[in-house]
């Protein structure tokens, strides 16, 4: 059983999961927390930084990235519920995420720390090291403490909705800024109706997530609504958020890792080939080329598994031309 990481997180459910490691134990995440259920089929990923309202930082970012890649990647997760743990022990206040920790933005993007206090730097063996023979001298650097500010959310956003498994944002707070953005690029939302609100406050700190999170919340709500929550930027209750059409279902806060668990299962009861190509036929319409290849992509693994693609490669590795004759021409 897992350690409680949240007030509405029940440890019964999940074990902790590490990337990489089946069964193994976490990696000292410090910055997110990351669990699969007891059967292995649902991954639960939760910001852990609610002290301030779940804001990520780069590293943030990193850990969020290899969770969700860990969770794409295991065969065995048919459902990914992203959330943020809560309540924040200064004020009791939950959050979703409220997007880039605005302490460290840079002019050029979110800066890494330059001490992070050893909690994160890498083993040795992944540091790049360079040796200067001229000047016979040597340096070691981490490379994830980029001298460079990052914005890498964004391929969060792109692993979020490339990935053939559902995704739920699972929000029991506060989603704004960029944290709003995540909720939007997710499959489905469900929100807690006592503490859930939504802001979208790109614009009140010169910010502008001018892809998935306004384009693609505009194919959501509409576009009225959409320049609404982006212009004005108030707030919104979960009740609000769902007459907008922007949240799937507002529940009692105290049910809502339990709901959400639910909607999970019920996913997993569905064929996980009808589910990929539907969520990919979903995308694929606002996705331009992109969203056709990997619509396509599938298809060809698809075609793959039948005997006529198994007949042209066979018929290749025995060098005679393929007999195509027991395939019709489907109509
Ligand atoms: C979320 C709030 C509305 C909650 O308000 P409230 O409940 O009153 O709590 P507060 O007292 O304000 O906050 C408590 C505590 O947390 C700190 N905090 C909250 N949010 C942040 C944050 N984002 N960064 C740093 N710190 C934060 C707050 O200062 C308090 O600390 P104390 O020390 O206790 O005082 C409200 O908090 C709020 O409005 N927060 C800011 C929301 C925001 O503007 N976020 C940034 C938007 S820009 C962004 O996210 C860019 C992301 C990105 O990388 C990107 C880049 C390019 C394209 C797209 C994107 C993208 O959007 O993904």
């Amino acid at each position: 059983m897992a350690r409680e990481v949240s007030e509405l997180f029940d440890a019964s459910e999940w074990a902790d999961a590490a990337p990489g490691v089946p069964g193994g134990r976490p990696e000292g995440f410090t910055d997110i927390t990351y669990h699969h259920s007891n059967d292995g089929r649902i991954a639960r990923v939760a910001f852990d930084r609610p002290e301030v309202r779940n804001a990520f930082r780069p590293h943030t970012v990193d850990e969020l990235f290899r969770a969700l890649e860990d969770a794409r990647t295991n065969p065995r997760i048919g459902v990914v519920l992203l959330t943020g743990n809560g309540p924040s022990p200064k004020d009791g206040g939950w959050a979703f995420c409220s997007g880039g920790d605005q302490r460290i933005r840079g002019r050029d993007g979110y800066k890494y720390e330059e001490d992070p206090g050893g909690r994160v730097a890498p083993p040795e063996a992944t540091r790049i090291e360079t040796h200067d023979e001229a000047a016979n001298t040597h340096t070691s650097r981490d490379p994830s403490l980029s001298a460079l500010g990052r914005l890498h959310i964004l391929e969060v956003q792109r692993l979020i909705r490339f990935m053939p498994k559902v995704v739920i944002a699972v929000v029991p707070g506060w989603a704004a800024g960029g944290g709003h953005s995540l909720h939007v690029v997710c499959d489905l939302t469900i929100a807690s109706r006592e503490h859930g609100r939504f802001k979208q406050t790109d614009a009140d700190v010169g910010s502008f997530d001018a892809g998935y999170g306004s384009a693609y919340f505009a194919r959501q709500i509409g576009q009225k609504f959409a320049r609404e929550v982006f212009f004005l930027a108030e707030e919104y209750s979960a009740q609000r958020a769902w007459e907008m059409g922007a949240v799937n279902r507002v529940v009692p806060h105290a049910d809502l890792e339990r709901e959400a668990l639910a909607m999970a299962r019920t996913i997993l009861t569905k064929s996980p080939t009808a589910i990929r190509m539907l969520k990919y036929a979903f995308n694929a319409v606002d996705d331009g080329m992109v969203g056709q290849q990997v619509f396509a992509g599938e298809a060809t693994r698809l075609a793959y598994g039948t005997d006529e693609a198994v007949e042209g490669r066979d018929a290749f590795l025995q060098k005679r031309d393929p007999d195509w004759g027991p395939y019709p021409w489907h109509y």
